[in-house]
């Protein structure tokens, strides 16, 4: 293996990996219930840590690996790519102008066509699975848009079961209310589903890509692809008033990276740089802080709550 990919080095365990005084950091991308696990345990071993969403199962954890890190002087980060990337940045200076009024409510979706396929780690509850999880990717658009760290409550969330297991969220759709920085209400809605029905039963919803609709007093946002925008985007704005339709993207640039980037960066990248600059100390573009994952797993656990489906069990 190590030679065919001509890796520098190749380990027997995860345990050797961390043992290794070579290594400075680890990109943690094991199924969700072992990421607190092993960000806690690289962290221990000196090792700064970029690991993928959810950084947890339960926002106790990520309180446990807050303390953590405090303790090892070591940084860890979920990698919610999709939010270091130029076009997010667009997304949320178009919603902060001022010029579309307050937001009113949102939408946001996620979907698997075709289906996830069976025995995949995301149908397994004892590996944090479930479609809340796995396309969490919604919530923090939600709450990214609407700049809130939790709900006020979950007005409903409406689970559907899988039928292998009953604890995992096959598909789920919920309501929330946040208030706004003015102590306003917002309303959002989320749906995400491993198993979305084809078009009238004949198409896969190929189109159906990771989205948000942000609908404000004057306007109608969207931004389409919010998940991977290097691939493909936009920010449509529907002016209510005028009744004109524009659309943008942003590859690169905007008000956190400037002249920084280039339009070919994956979101991946941009995390990349914006990761190692803060291990070298310097100030990174944007960085997903430790408290707001906090946030975002309270918010993920709020809706498991009312939907009655059980937390994940953690580790
Ligand atoms: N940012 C992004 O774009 C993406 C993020 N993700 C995230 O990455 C994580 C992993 O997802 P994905 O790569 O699709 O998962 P895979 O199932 O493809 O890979 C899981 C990896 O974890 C290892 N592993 C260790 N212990 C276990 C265990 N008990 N059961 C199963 N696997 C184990 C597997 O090892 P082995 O190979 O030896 O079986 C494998 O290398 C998830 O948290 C997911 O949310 C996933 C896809 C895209
Ligand atoms: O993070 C992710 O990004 C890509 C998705 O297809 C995947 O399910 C998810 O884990």
């Amino acid at each position: 293996m190590r030679k065919k990919y001509k890796f520098q080095n190749a380990y027997g365990s995860y345990e050797e990996v961390l043992k290794d005084p070579e290594v400075d950091f680890v990109y943690i991308s094991l199924p969700n219930q072992l990421h607190f696990e092993w960000t806690f345990k690289a962290m221990e071993h000196g090792k700064d840590v970029l690991c993928e969403k959810p950084i947890a199962d339960t926002a106790a954890e990520v309180e446990k690996l807050i303390e953590c890190s405090r303790r090892t002087g070591r940084v860890f980060m979920e990698a919610f790519h999709w939010k270091i990337h130029p076009a997010a940045h667009l997304f949320r200076e178009i919603l902060e102008s001022g010029e579309y009024g307050r937001i009113l409510k949102t939408h946001a979706l996620m979907t698997a066509t075709p289906a996830l396929p069976p025995g995949d780690i995301r149908w397994q509850y004892d590996l944090g699975g479930g479609s809340l999880m796995d396309m969490t990717y919604v919530l923090s658009f939600t709450r990214f848009a609407i700049g809130a760290d939790t709900p006020e409550e979950v007005l409903y969330a409406r689970a559907r079961a899988s039928s292998e297991d009953p604890r995992v969220d096959e598909a789920m759709d919920a309501a929330l209310r946040f208030t706004d920085k003015k102590g306003k209400d917002v309303y959002g809605t989320i749906y995400t589903d491993m198993k979305r029905a084809w078009y009238l039963g004949l198409l896969p919803r190929v189109w159906e890509l990771p989205s948000i609709n942000v609908e404000t007093e004057n306007a109608e946002v969207f931004f389409y692809n919010a998940m991977m925008p290097h691939i493909y985007h936009y920010v449509e704005v529907k002016d209510k008033r005028t009744g004109k339709t524009t659309r943008k993207t942003a590859y690169k640039g905007g008000m956190y990276w400037g002249d920084r980037g280039e339009v070919w960066w994956s979101t991946y990248r941009y995390q990349l740089e914006a990761f190692v600059d803060k291990l070298r100390g310097r100030k990174p573009a944007y960085w997903v802080t430790n408290e707001d994952s906090v946030q975002q797993m309270k918010t993920i656990e709020d809706v498991y709550k009312s939907s009655g489906l059980p937390l994940r069990p953690g580790k």
